[in-house]
C-alpha cells in the first residue's frame, strides 16, 4: 500500500459544553487548527508509532499485537464501547499504570484499542510506520483527542482496506463518501472513549465532517443524524453570519475526562439544582442558533449584544456546573476591561477561552486586549472559523512546516 498523509480539524464550543453529554444540544465549528498523520508502510512485521505532541516513540511486533487481539477475545464493532476489562489488558500489555491518565498514557491507550479492534473486524494492518502531529494544544479545550481519534480512524481504516482512497493521481485533496465518513467517525468516538471516559460524540463529528458554517447543533446519542441533519439544514435553509473570534489559551493544564466525571457527580448530587442550568444552558444554544440565523439574513450589528450577553450567562452556567477556574475568571475580567465578552470552550477547568470580536472592534482594541492577556502569560491568536472535516492530502498540498513536521520522526 502507499504512503498516506491526512488530517482531521479541531473545534470550538460555542454553547452546549457539558450540557451535550447529558443530551442537551451543543453548537460548535471546526476551526483552522488541525492534526496531521502520515501511514508510511514499512518492514519487518513491526508497527510503529510516533507522538510528537505527547512525547511517544514506541512500536510492536505485529505477532505479538495479534497475539494479544486473541487474548481480548472480543467481537468488536464500531458501536460496541471498549471495556473496563480490554481496557486493563491494553494497560499491563503497555506498561500502563491502572489508574494512568498522563497524555501519553491516553493517545497509547486509544491507538492500541483502535488498531485492535478495526484489525480484528476488517482484517490486518499492514507493518506500518505512523506519525500524528497537530497544530493544536493537547488538552485546552480545542478537540486535540477527537482530531486524533479521526485522524486514527481513517488511517488505520484505509489500511486494511476498509475504506477507499479517493485521492486521485494529481488531486490535492479528497474526502471520503458519506458513508465512509460515518464508520471513521464511529470508530473515532470508541477512541474519544478511550480517552474521555463518556464523551458526547460532538467533537468527534466535528472533526470527520467539519464545517463551512458556524453552527451544527449536535445532541448526545444522536450525534451523526442530529448533526447532519443539522449541518444540512444550515446549508440548505440558511447563510450564516462569519464571527471573528479570539482564541485564548490559559496554558492551565486539565483533562476533559475528569472534568466530564466532575459534573456527573455534581447532577447526581443535586439533581434539582444541576438539571436546570443544563436546561438553560440548552435554551442558549437554542437561542444563540436562532440568533445566528437572523444575521445570516440580516447582517445588522444589533445582534452582538445578545451574543455577547449569552456568552456571559453561560460562563457563570459553566462555573456553576464545576468547569471554571481562576485563570478563566481572570481572562474574563481582562476582556471585559477591553468591552470584549469571553467564556471558556469545551471542557473548561483551564485551557482555552473564546471572545467575541464585533465588527465595530478597533483593531487597537484588540491588540490592547492580546497585550493584557499574553502578560497574564496566556496565548492568543485569531484563527479562522469553518473547515473541511477529515482529509486526504496529496504530499503536495501540505505546507513544508507539516511535512517537516511529519518527517522527523
Ligand atoms: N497530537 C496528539 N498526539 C497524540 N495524542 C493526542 C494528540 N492530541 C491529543 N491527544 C490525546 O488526547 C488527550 C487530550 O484530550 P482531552 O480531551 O483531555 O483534551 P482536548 O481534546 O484537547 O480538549 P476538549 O476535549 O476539551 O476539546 C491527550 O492527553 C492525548 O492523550
Ligand atoms: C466537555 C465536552 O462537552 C466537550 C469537550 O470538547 C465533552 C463532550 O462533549 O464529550
Ligand atoms: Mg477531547
Amino acid at each position: 500500500m502507499a504512503e498516506l498523509l491526512l488530517s482531521a480539524p479541531g473545534k470550538v464550543i460555542l454553547h452546549g459544553e457539558h450540557a451535550v453529554v447529558h443530551g442537551k444540544a451543543a453548537l460548535a465549528v471546526a476551526l483552522g487548527l488541525r492534526t496531521f498523520l502520515r501511514l508510511r508502510p514499512c518492514g519487518g512485521e513491526r508497527l510503529r508509532v510516533h507522538l510528537p505532541g505527547v512525547g511517544v516513540r514506541s512500536g510492536w511486533d505485529v505477532a505479538e499485537l495479534r497475539a494479544l487481539r486473541g487474548r481480548l477475545a472480543a467481537d468488536f464493532d464500531e458501536s460496541k464501547s471498549p471495556s473496563t476489562e480490554q481496557l486493563d489488558v491494553l494497560k499491563e500489555f503497555a506498561g500502563i499504570a491502572a489508574d494512568a491518565s498522563a497524555p501519553d498514557c491516553l493517545a497509547i491507550l486509544a491507538f492500541l484499542y483502535m488498531y485492535l479492534a478495526i484489525s480484528a473486524k476488517y482484517g490486518d494492518v499492514p507493518s506500518v510506520d505512523i506519525t500524528v502531529w497537530s497544530e493544536l494544544p493537547t488538552g485546552a479545550g480545542l478537540g486535540s483527542s477527537a482530531a486524533y481519534a479521526v485522524c486514527l480512524a481513517a488511517a488505520l481504516l484505509r489500511a486494511c482496506g476498509a475504506i477507499s482512497c479517493p485521492l486521485k493521481d494529481g488531486e490535492a485533496t479528497a474526502r471520503w463518501t458519506e458513508e465512509e465518513m460515518t464508520l471513521i467517525n464511529s470508530w473515532a468516538f470508541q477512541g474519544e472513549r478511550v480517552i474521555h471516559g463518556n464523551p458526547s460524540g460532538v467533537d468527534n463529528a466535528v472533526a470527520t465532517w467539519g464545517t463551512w458554517s458556524p453552527q451544527i447543533p449536535i445532541r448526545k446519542n444522536h450525534i451523526i443524524k442530529k448533526g447532519r441533519e443539522g449541518l444540512g439544514g444550515c446549508l440548505v435553509a440558511c447563510r450564516v453570519p462569519t464571527l471573528r473570534i479570539l482564541l485564548t489559551n490559559t496554558k492551565v493544564p486539565r483533562s476533559t475526562k475528569v472534568l466530564v466525571a466532575g459534573v456527573k457527580e455534581k447532577i447526581l448530587k443535586f439533581p434539582a439544582i444541576m438539571n436546570p442550568v443544563l436546561d438553560s444552558i440548552d435554551a442558549i444554544s437554542q437561542e444563540c442558533q436562532s440568533v445566528l440565523e437572523a444575521m445570516a439574513a440580516n447582517p445588522s450589528p444589533e445582534y452582538y449584544p445578545v451574543l455577547e450577553e449569552l456568552f456571559d450567562i453561560n460562563q457563570h452556567h459553566l462555573n456553576v456546573i464545576g468547569v471554571g477556574h481562576p485563570s478563566l475568571d481572570r481572562l474574563c475580567r481582562v476582556t471585559a476591561s477591553h468591552g470584549l465578552h469571553s467564556k471558556l470552550t469545551g471542557a473548561g477547568g483551564g485551557g482555552c477561552s473564546i471572545t467575541l470580536l464585533p465588527p465595530d472592534t478597533t483593531l487597537l482594541a484588540v491588540e490592547a486586549a492580546k497585550r493584557d492577556l499574553c502578560a497574564c502569560g496566556f496565548e492568543c491568536w485569531e484563527t479562522d472559523i469553518g473547515a473541511p472535516g477529515v482529509t486526504l492530502h496529496s504530499s503536495s498540498s501540505l505546507s513544508a512546516q507539516v511535512l517537516q513536521a511529519l518527517s522527523e520522526s
